[in-house]
């Protein structure tokens, strides 16, 4: 299009492309006819790819009798020539659209029109750049001396143009200035800017006026790329400013403050408990866990964990970890004084896991949890929260959460953690097992009830800076537990006892997991790695199982394993009472000890803590069977006083099994003592 209504220019341009080979038709409708346009390029060329918009007009006279022109052929043009090959560009998922800007149009009145283009069409494989050119032209060659237009050549524009369009070209919502053989991007800055309100109070001119300064300075600027970058520091405002009630504070910095020097106070928050959680389930939450984890019919083995009518059917045993979940997805977490954390850099770092007793397949379950300590990792912060699980009085499971905020370190904190990760042994697996995820498995699994939007939704994920949602840590972790189960424990829940895993590598949906597990005992160590890639995804893992079930009184060991043992259970006691009642009061036990098949002097005592286990005396154990038990607080008094014979009581049926592991830390100096001997 020229000054004057022509197709000259158009027709001139169509027999340049069809003399070099190429094919090209005109159409002379105005762009407003968006529709006509698209037509005749599919009657001509069966499918439309590419396009580039390029409605230029530029009258500097008659202003405003034009504006509303330019504004018809600008933006209403690209608007309903996009429009119209919207649709075929979606249905054959490929499209490629160039938009022409001028760099006035960018220094002076920049719309967002090729962003929000680029956003929509994403999914699609729909990609829409814009350009700013500066080349000579009918529509330059009024403002620009002849000279210079004749060496700013189209040439220098068309190579960009035709790389946007490539198929390879990744590029999407992006904005260049072109011109001369140079090429250069755009992008938007922004100033750290400055909080103008108080709590409470409304919003005045007088306080924009008082910090214009700091709303416009331009040093330590961040570069927001899209709108949750944009929105992420904007809605930690609202925070800070109901919290502190904050006035004359850049948002930027008070998001970084927020979840480091001012947001994490360890003082405040370690030793505070949330809200305690009730968890109701059945067997539709088990299933629906067992399927989470990657369990299938394909596989009969799974189909106790997946079928309610199986003369076998139970709970795999790290659903474990979802009644004590649901304690802080409630929002317990976001309660606790000093914990003030933004949940977009909220990962999963480590967890542990200890049974105390086969979950059951239905019930209600209590899960009390207490933030245990927060770590200062440097480039993070680490929760730990302890959470007991109780089915009535009867403590069911403990699980230890360890979560890692990323950005969120350097409030000056302690860093260490007494429980360092367990490198895995130095040779080859005992066992391997691949398993592959599949595209739907975080959106499976969260229906378990971890809903944090990391696992599902694009823009939180990008938030937390990810190309794509993540699978959650605990998804993984299933998956290994279950492959120990099956490797070495026939697949019987009532042979876990506890698990400890660490997330080192978010794990995509639809990755293969390789776990590799080392037998030692009864405890496997396992290392998980994402196939596809090799990385690295679960380190310093373990499973602990109980032996395999054999043992009789007939295949005791006699003598001198349990004498030895008794005359340990006689010191503890002694070394109780000095301690005083109270701790007695608090003190249940588990006593196991394991024993070799053929029954011969070859005991070993051990008594477990809640967190590990004190062996007492090490006998020549070959792991072959073990026997667990627990005692009542009375029976326990009297064991340790030496009245009663542990091993006679327990087959006699005088000490009941009950499963609670609950040492005090002073108790259990005493008993880390003994195990030395
Ligand atoms: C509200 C309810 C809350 C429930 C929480 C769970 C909610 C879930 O929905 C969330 C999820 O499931 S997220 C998915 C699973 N988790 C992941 O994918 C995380 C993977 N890990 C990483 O990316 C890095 O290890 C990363 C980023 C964690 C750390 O990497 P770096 O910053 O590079 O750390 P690095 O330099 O290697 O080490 C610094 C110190 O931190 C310790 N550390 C490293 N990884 C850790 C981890 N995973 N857990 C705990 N500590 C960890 C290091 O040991 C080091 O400390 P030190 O020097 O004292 O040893």
């Amino acid at each position: 299009m020229g000054r004057e209504k022509s197709s000259a220019a158009a027709d001139k341009v169509v027999e340049e492309i069809r003399a070099k080979g190429g094919k090209a038709v005109a159409n002379y409708d105005s762009v407003e006819d968006g529709e006509k346009l698209i037509q005749t390029a599919l009657d001509t060329f069966g499918r439309i790819g590419v396009y580039y918009i390029c409605t230029a007009m530029l009258w500097l006279s008659e202003l405003i009798l034009i504006s509303n022109l330019i504004q018809r052929v600008h933006l209403r043009g690209s608007f309903l020539v996009t429009r119209a090959a919207w649709n075929h560009m979606k249905n054959q998922k490929f499209g490629r659209i160039i938009m022409t800007a001028s760099a006035a149009g960018i220094y002076g009145n920049f719309g967002q029109a090729n962003y929000s283009a680029a956003k929509l069409g994403r999914k699609y494989n729909i990609h829409c750049n814009t350009i700013a050119p500066v080349a000579g032209s009918r529509l330059t060659e009024t403002v620009m001396p002849p000279d210079l237009v004749a060496s700013l050549k189209p040439e220098y524009v068309a190579p960009l143009v035709l790389w946007l369009c490539h198929d390879q070209c990744q590029e999407n919502g992006g904005l260049f200035e072109v011109g001369a053989g140079w090429i250069g991007k755009l992008r938007w800055e922004r100033s750290q800017g400055d909080i103008v309100r108080q709590k409470n109070q409304p919003m005045n001119p007088e306080a924009v006026r008082d910090q214009w300064e700091k709303i416009c300075d331009f040093t330590d600027a961040t570069k927001p790329t899209n709108i949750q970058e944009s929105l992420q520091s904007i809605v930690s405002v609202l925070s800070r400013v109901e919290s502190e009630g904050e006035v004359g504070a850049n948002p930027t910095a008070a998001a970084a403050s927020a979840t480091s020097t001012s947001g994490i106070n360890p003082a405040e928050a370690v030793g505070q408990k949330l809200p305690p959680s009730t968890f109701s389930f059945n067997h539709t939450q088990c299933i629906l866990y067992a399927l989470g984890v990657g369990m299938s019919t394909k596989d009969p083995d799974h189909l106790r964990f997946l079928y309610e009518g199986h003369p076998d059917f139970s709970c795999l045993p790290t659903f474990g970890v979802i009644p004590s979940q649901a304690a802080m997805m409630d929002g317990g977490l976001s309660s606790v004084p000093g914990l003030n954390i933004d949940f977009t850099q909220v990962l999963h770092g480590e967890q542990y896991l200890e049974l105390y007793k086969p979950l059951p397949t239905s019930g209600q379950l209590t899960s009390e949890a207490t933030i245990a300590d927060v770590l200062d990792k440097g480039s993070g912060a680490v929760i730990l929260l302890d959470v007991n699980t109780y089915s009535g009085n009867e403590l069911v499971c403990y699980n230890q959460f360890s979560v890692f905020v990323v950005g969120a370190g350097g409030f000056g904190g302690k860093r260490t953690s007494e429980k360092a990760p367990l490198p895995p042994p130095q040779r080859a697996p005992d066992a391997v097992v691949i398993d592959s995820t599949t595209r739907d498995q975080a959106a499976l699994y969260r229906l378990s009830g971890d809903w944090n939007p990391l696992h599902i939704d694009p823009s939180f994920a990008a938030m937390g800076g990810f190309k794509a949602p993540i699978l959650h840590g605990l998804c993984s972790f299933g998956f290994a537990a279950r492959h120990v189960l099956k490797q070495f424990a026939d697949n019987d829940p009532s042979r876990f006892k506890a698990i400890k895993v660490r997330f080192v590598k978010p794990v995509m949906p639809g990755q293969s997991l390789q776990t590799e597990m080392w037998k030692e005992g009864n405890r496997i160590h396992i290392q998980c790695k994402v196939k596809e890639t090799d990385a690295v995804v679960l380190s310093g893992a373990y499973v602990d199982l109980h032996a395999a079930s054999g043992a009789s009184p007939e295949n005791l060991p006699q003598g001198g394993g349990g004498l030895q043992s008794e005359l340990v259970f006689a010191e503890i006691g002694r070394r109780i009472k000095d301690l005083g009642s109270e701790l007695v009061k608090k003190v249940n036990a588990v006593f196991s000890w394991e024993i070799t098949k053929d029954g011969k002097n070859s005991a070993q005592w051990t008594i477990d803590l809640k967190n590990g286990s004190g062996s007492l005396h090490k006998g020549p154990y070959n792991g072959k069977a073990d026997v667990t038990f627990a005692v009542s607080d009375e029976d326990f008094m009297e064991v340790v006083q030496g009245k009663l014979n542990p091993q006679k009581a327990f087959f006699s049926g005088k000490l009941k099994v009950r499963g609670n592991i609950m040492l005090s830390q002073k108790l259990e100096v005493i008993l880390k003592d003994y195990a030395k001997l």
